[in-house]
Order: structure tokens, then sequence, then C-alpha cells
């Protein structure tokens, strides 16, 4: 009998499915226990299949650890909120302009209103409202804000019974973040405002 004439669009098609779905498993986190498809006609690794257990439900209990690419993650607490918010706030004093533009002192004090209203965890909004309050943001200089952020964590530290952080060596923690030719750099002024 003659040949299908549908068959080569048929395996190019059949490549293309199992490569979108290589990638898709690897986009997702999963690994596929089933070889590569060989070149036969059938279909053995379909996209989306109505066998697949969901990846993601709303059920708090099922939440529990998930796996993701090698890592297992689970809900985020109190502390890795707080460790993450912190590297973000150093991050941004290190990289901040010697010689800050009018705006960015207004933003990064606008930053800091925002955090202590907005801030998801309730009780550490209050808190930090509470300290802004005593210590109003200073950000007149990169040494200045980082001195002062040092200044703020380190009152929240002792709040929680941890020990303060030895301000001096802010910067030795919390350097400027390593990008090519200085393209994180933020730009601030030659000028004074
Ligand atoms: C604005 C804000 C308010 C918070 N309020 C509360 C609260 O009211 N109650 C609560 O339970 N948690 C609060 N947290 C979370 C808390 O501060 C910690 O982040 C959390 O307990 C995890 O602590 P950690 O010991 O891992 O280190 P973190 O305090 O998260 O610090 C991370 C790293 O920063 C470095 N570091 C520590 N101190 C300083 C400093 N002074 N200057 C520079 N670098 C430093 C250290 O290397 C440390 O490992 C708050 C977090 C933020 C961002």
């Amino acid at each position: 009998m003659a040949e299908n004439p549908w068959q080569p669009l048929l395996q190019t098609f059949e490549k293309l499915s199992s490569c979108l779905q290589t990638h898709l498993s690897n986009f997702m986190g999963i690994k596929s226990s089933t070889p590569p498809p060989s070149s036969s006609s059938t279909i053995q690794n379909p996209i989306i299949s109505l066998d697949s257990p969901p990846l993601i439900t709303t059920n708090n209990s099922n939440l529990q650890k998930l796996p993701l690419k090698d890592k297992y993650v689970g809900p985020v607490t109190k502390e890795d909120l707080g460790r993450a918010t912190w590297t973000f706030l150093h991050t941004l004093a290190a990289q901040y302009p010697e010689k800050p533009t009018r705006q960015q002192k207004k933003d990064v004090k606008e930053l800091m209103g925002i955090l202590s209203r907005m801030y998801p965890c309730r009780e550490c909004a209050d808190h930090f409202k509470e300290i802004l309050r005593s210590n109003p943001t200073q950000a007149g200089s990169q040494e200045e804000f980082s001195q002062w952020l040092c200044h703020v964590h380190n009152t929240v530290n002792r709040s929680l019974g941890k020990l303060v952080f030895p301000c001096e060596r802010v910067d030795a923690r919390w350097g400027k973040l390593e990008c090519e030719q200085k393209s994180c750099d933020l730009h601030g002024t030659s000028m004074d405002f």
C-alpha cells in the first residue's frame, strides 16, 4: 500500500508536542518518569492529561510540600518575609546614590511610609510605624540612608531579643550589586538640591 501522505506531518507534530511537553515539565518543575517518545506514530505523552493530579490546590493541608524543581517550598513564614524584605531594603540602601535627587529622597520616604501601612504582616507593620514615628527616614546620602536603616533594623532586632548588628560593618555585609559596567547603579545628581 502507498505511504500515508500525512505521515511526515504527523511525525513533525509528534516531535513538536514532545518538545513542548519537556519544556513545560521543566518550567513547572515536574520530572518526567517516562522515557522520551520514540518515533512511532502514537503520541505517548500528551501535554495535558486528565489523569494528572492537580498541581495547585486551594486546600491548605495539601500545600505543605510542593515539589518545585529539586527544592521543596512551603508557605512563607513571617521570618522568610522579614529576611527577604531586609535583603531588599539593605540592597536598596547599598545601591542608593551618594547624591540622591530630590525625587529619590521623596521616593525612599514614601516607600518606608507604604511599608508601614502595607507590609503583609499586621503586627510588623504596626511596629514599624511606631519605629518610623520616633526615627523619621534619613536618606540625604547613601551613607546616611544605610546607617539609618541599620539603626531601625537594630530597633526591630532588640524588640525581638536578637543580637544588635554593628552598623560600621553594614557596607561589608550589604555590598553593592555585582553588575557588569555598573548597569545596576541608580543615578543621582551632581547638583546639590
Ligand atoms: C519592617 C520590618 C518589620 C518587622 N517587624 C517584625 C515584628 O514586629 N515582629 C516579628 O516577629 N518580626 C518582624 N520582622 C521580621 C524580623 O525582623 C526578621 O526578619 C525575622 O525574625 C528573621 O530574622 P533573622 O534572624 O533571620 O534575620 P533578619 O533580622 O531578617 O536579618 C537578615 C540579615 O540581615 C543582617 N542584619 C541583621 N541586623 C542588621 C542590621 N541592623 N543592619 C544590617 N544588617 C543586619 C544579618 O546578616 C541577618 O542575617 C520585621 C521585618 C521587617 C522588614
